[in-house]
C-alpha cells in the first residue's frame, strides 16, 4: 500500500496582507463595492459637517439659512445608511470567509480521509487554528469600523487639500513620519503581548500540572515546592510583560490625542499668523481638522488590533497551507456493509513519524488473516505495538508498506471508507459521544439489552442521550461504549484492553462470557489483552514483541460457537 501521509499544499508566496484574503476582502469586486460605499458614506458625512459649519457661520453673521439644514439632514441619512452598509459588508464577507475556514478544518483536520486521523499534530493544529480564528473574529467588528473611519478621514483630508494646500501637505509629511513611528511602536507593543501569551501558556500548563497531580504533590513537599516555584516564575514574567504592554498601549493612545490636538493647534495658532489662512477660511479649516480628529483617532486606535489580526492571519495561513489536502466528502454509503469473508494483512509495515525519539517505533512486517466471525487476540508486553496494530488493521493508521486485503482485494481509494465502516471500536482512549447514533442501523433494543447484560442499564437514561452527562466511572464508560458498539451492528468489534478498568467480575466475564456473546451475535472480535487466559478463547492469537509478530497461527478455538461457519453466522445476523 502506498504511503499517503500529509500531502502538503504548495507554500503560497507571501502577500502584502494575510488578513484580507483570509477574510475574503482581497476580492476585487468586494473591494470596489467597499470603497464606493465607504466613499459615499464619508462624503455624506463631510457634507453634513460642512452644512453644520455653514449654519454656524450664518448664525454668527446674524443670518438663518434654511437650505443647509435640509442638506444636513439628507447627508446625515445617506451617511448613516452607507456606513451601515460598509460595516455590514465587511462583517458578512469576513465572517462567511471565517466560516469557510472552519469548514476547511472540519473537512481536513477533523474528518479528512488522511493518514493522521488520530495524530496529535492534527489536534494541535486544530486547537491553534481555532485560537487564531477566534482572535480575528473578535477583532473584526472594531476593524470594520476603523476601516470606515479611515475612508472618512481620507475624504476629509482631500477636502482639506482644496482649502489649504500648505496645511494638507504639512499634514501629509508629518502624518507619514509620525504614522511610521506609531506603527513601529504598535508592533513593539504587540510583540510584548506575544511574549506574554507564551508565558501564559506555560503558566496554565503549570497550573494544570498542579491540579492534575494534586494527589501526588500533596504527598511530596519537595515536588510541590518545585512546581509552585516554576509557576510563580511564570506568573511574575506574565505580570511584568502585561504591565509593560498596558503601559505602552496607554502611551500610544495618549499620543494619538496629543498628536491630533497638536495638529489642530498648528492650523489655529500658527497658519493664520503666517498668513497661510484667511480669517474667512479659518473656521472652515478648523472644523474640518476637528472633524478629522474623530475618525483619525478611531483609526489609529485600531492599529494595534490590526497588527494583532495580521499576526493571527499570518499564522493561520501558514497552518492552512500545511493542512493535508485529503478532504472529507459526505458518505455515499446508504448502509454500511455487513458481510465479508476475510481480511488479510500482507507484509504490512507501519512507522510512526519521527518525534522526540531518534528512531520512530515500527511495526511489521505483519502477515495475518482474520476470517469473518473469528476471535483474534493480540497479546504482548507494554510498548510492543499491540494498540498500534489495532489501529493499522482498520486502516486508521495507513501502512508505509504492504497491503490490506478485504476478500482478496486491496483496500485502496474508494474502498477505504466502506472498509472502515466494517469496524467499530472501544479504544483505550475511547470517546463516548453525548448522543447515540441516530441512523436506521442502530439497534436501540439490542443497546438496552446489552446495557442490562453489562449491568449498567440503571445509569443510562431510556433515550440514551446525554450519556456523557452522567457521572460514570471509567469502567462503566467502557461498558456503555461496548453496548453502543454492539448496537451499531457492524461486523467487526475492536476492543483495546477493555478489561483494564473492569472489576474482578467483569474481567472474568470478559473471557468466559462476553467474547462468546459477541461471537454468538456473529461479530468478528479483535482485542488486545494482558490477560494470560485470553488466548484460550481466541481463534487466532497474535504475539507482539517489539513491533514484530512472533506468532499468529490459528489456534483451536476454546468456544464451541466458533466452530460454526463464520459466514453462516454473519448471514443470520445481517
Ligand atoms: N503517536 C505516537 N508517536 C510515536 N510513537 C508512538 C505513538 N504512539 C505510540 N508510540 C510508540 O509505539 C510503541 C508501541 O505503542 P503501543 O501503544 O502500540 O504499545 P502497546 O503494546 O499497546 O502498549 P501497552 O500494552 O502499554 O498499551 C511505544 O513504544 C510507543 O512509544
Amino acid at each position: 500500500m502506498s504511503k499517503s501521509k500529509t500531502t502538503k499544499r504548495a507554500a503560497p508566496s507571501r502577500p502584502v496582507s494575510a488578513l484580507l484574503p483570509l477574510i475574503g476582502l482581497a476580492d476585487r469586486e468586494i473591494l470596489t463595492r467597499l470603497v464606493v460605499t465607504g466613499c459615499v458614506a464619508a462624503t455624506a458625512n463631510l457634507i453634513s459637517l460642512m452644512s453644520l459649519s455653514a449654519e454656524l457661520n450664518g448664525w454668527m453673521r446674524g443670518e438663518v439659512l434654511d437650505t443647509p439644514f435640509l442638506i444636513f439632514c439628507l447627508s446625515l441619512l445617506v451617511s448613516y445608511s452607507f456606513s451601515k452598509r460598509f460595516v455590514g459588508l465587511v462583517l458578512t464577507t469576513g465572517f462567511s470567509a471565517l466560516a469557510g475556514v472552519r469548514r476547511r478544518f472540519l473537512q481536513t483536520v477533523t474528518l479528512g480521509n488522511h493518514a493522521d486521523i488520530l495524530d496529535m499534530q492534527a489536534r494541535r493544529s486544530f486547537d491553534l487554528g481555532n485560537h487564531h480564528l477566534e482572535r480575528i473574529a473578535a477583532l473584526l467588528p472594531n476593524l470594520s469600523i476603523a476601516a470606515n473611519m479611515m475612508l472618512v478621514a481620507v475624504v476629509a483630508y482631500l477636502y482639506l487639500w482644496t482649502l489649504s494646500t500648505v496645511g494638507a501637505t504639512l499634514l501629509l509629511v508629518a502624518g507619514t513620519m509620525i504614522g511610521g513611528w506609531y506603527v513601529r511602536e504598535a508592533q513593539r507593543t504587540r510583540a510584548l503581548l506575544g511574549q506574554a501569551k507564551e508565558s501564559e501558556v506555560r503558566m496554565l500548563q503549570g497550573f494544570s500540572e498542579i491540579v492534575g497531580g494534586n494527589a501526588e504533590i500533596k504527598l511530596g513537599k519537595a515536588r510541590r515546592d518545585e512546581l509552585a516555584q516554576a509557576v510563580e516564575a511564570d506568573v511574575a514574567q506574565w505580570e511584568d510583560l502585561k504591565r509593560r504592554h498596558g503601559r505602552n498601549l496607554g502611551e500610544l493612545f495618549s499620543w494619538i490625542a496629543t498628536i491630533v490636538i497638536g495638529f489642530s493647534a498648528v492650523f489655529v495658532f500658527i497658519f493664520p499668523r503666517m498668513g497661510a489662512l484667511s480669517a474667512a477660511e479659518l473656521p472652515l479649516v478648523t472644523s474640518v481638522i476637528l472633524f478629522l480628529a474623530r475618525p483619525l483617532s478611531k483609526f489609529l486606535n485600531a492599529v494595534p488590533d490590526y497588527i494583532a489580526a495580521e499576526d493571527a492571519a499570518n499564522q493561520l495561513t501558514t497552518l492552512l497551507a500545511a493542512m493535508p489536502a485529503a478532504e472529507y466528502a459526505p458518505s455515499k454509503l446508504a448502509r454500511a456493509p455487513r458481510r465479508f469473508s476475510a481480511i488479510e494483512l500482507r507484509d504490512v509495515r507501519f512507522a510512526y513519524r519521527a518525534g522526540l525519539r531518534p528512531e520512530p517505533f515500527v511495526i511489521g512486517p505483519i502477515d495475518m488473516t482474520i476470517p469473518a466471525g473469528s476471535v483474534v487476540g493480540i497479546v504482548g508486553a507494554n510498548g510492543s505495538g499491540k494498540s498500534t496494530l489495532l489501529r493499522v488493521i482498520p486502516l486508521l493508521f495507513r501502512p508505509d508498506e504492504g497491503q490490506v486485503l478485504l476478500d482478496g482485494q486491496a483496500v485502496e481509494g474508494d474502498r477505504l471508507e466502506s472498509y472502515r465502516d466494517l469496524f467499530c471500536a472501544v479504544f483505550q482512549d475511547h470517546h463516548l459521544f453525548t448522543r447515540l447514533p441516530q441512523g436506521p442501523t442502530f439497534d436501540a433494543e439490542l443497546f438496552r439489552e446489552m446495557l442490562v447484560y453489562l449491568k449498567i442499564d440503571h445509569l443510562v437514561p431510556e433515550t440514551g442521550d446525554g450519556l456523557l452527562n452522567r457521572d460514570l466511572s471509567k469502567g462503566q464508560r467502557r461498558r456503555v461504549a461496548l453496548a453502543v458498539a454492539v448496537a451499531e451492528g457492524r461486523p467487526i468489534i475492536i476492543l483495546d484492553e477493555w478489561t483494564s478498568d473492569q472489576d474482578a467480575e467483569f474481567r472474568t466475564r470478559f473471557t468466559n462470557e462476553i467474547i462468546g456473546k459477541l461471537r454468538a451475535l456473529g461479530r468478528t472480535v479483535i482485542f488486545v489483552s494482558h490477560d494470560g487466559n485470553a488466548a484460550s478463547v481466541c481463534d487466532v492469537t497474535i504475539h507482539m514483541t517489539n513491533g514484530q509478530m512472533t506468532d499468529g497461527q490459528m489456534d483451536t478455538p476454546a468456544e464451541t460457537a466458533a466452530s460454526r461457519p463464520a459466514t453462516a453466522l454473519l448471514q443470520e445476523t445481517a
